[in-house]
């Protein structure tokens, strides 16, 4: 797969105007596969494997958030990085999650072509699906390279996308309580 996928570059460069033969590109096509296949690895990835089981009793029914994960993506329109942060809080129904899980489901759905508000919803749904929780919330902010390095070239654009599930859809207060500490 490696090789097919390197090969497939080696083209590219080619029909970009370069030299594949050239001493610095010698390397290139299959450093860009394994770069390529490493972030999109997400799709060989699946939720029980990365939670193995890291669900714990609690009778905490406080909400819990976990701010600022970092997070790099590939826009699915121009196969693009967006690159940001990740905040997730959920209110616990007598279990919780172990807390680096929360990084491996953003990464899992962030190394996969994605659009920005699909991969906040998917993180949300993996989320509540683990933990059964009474709400989940979740905002991302990031910044599109395929805005600032091409296209309308506007570097100082981000954007920020949230999905709530649960008691943060439904109560005023929880919702308002996550987005204070979050902003
Ligand atoms: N909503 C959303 N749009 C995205 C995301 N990533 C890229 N896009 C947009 O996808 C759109 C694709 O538009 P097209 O007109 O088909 O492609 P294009 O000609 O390359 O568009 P420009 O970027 O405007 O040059 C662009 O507006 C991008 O900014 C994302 O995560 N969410
Ligand atoms: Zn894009």
């Amino acid at each position: 797969m490696t090789d097919e996928i390197a090969y497939h570059y080696r083209q590219i460069i080619q029909l970009l105007g370069e030299t594949p033969e050239r001493e610095g590109l010698q390397d290139t096509p299959l450093r860009a596969a394994k770069a390529m296949q490493f972030l999109n690895a997400g799709y060989q990835q699946s939720l029980d494997d990365i939670v193995n089981n890291a669900v714990f009793e609690s009778q905490t029914d406080e909400m819990v958030l976990v701010k600022d994960i970092e997070l790099y993506s590939m826009c699915e329109h121009h196969l693009l990085p967006f690159i940001g942060k990740c905040h997730i809080a959920y209110l616990p129904n007598g279990k919780v999650l172990g807390l680096s899980k929360f990084a491996r489901i953003v990464d899992m759905f962030a190394r996969r072509m994605q659009i920005q508000e699909n991969l906040t919803r998917e993180i949300a749904e993996a989320v509540q699906d683990v933990t059964q929780a009474r709400g989940v919330a979740v905002v991302i902010e990031a910044r599109h390279l395929c805005m600032m390095m091409r296209g309308v070239e506007k570097q100082n654009s981000s954007m920020s996308s949230s999905v709530m599930l649960g008691d943060f859809r439904s109560n005023q207060a929880t919702r308002q309580e996550f987005l204070m500490l979050v902003s």
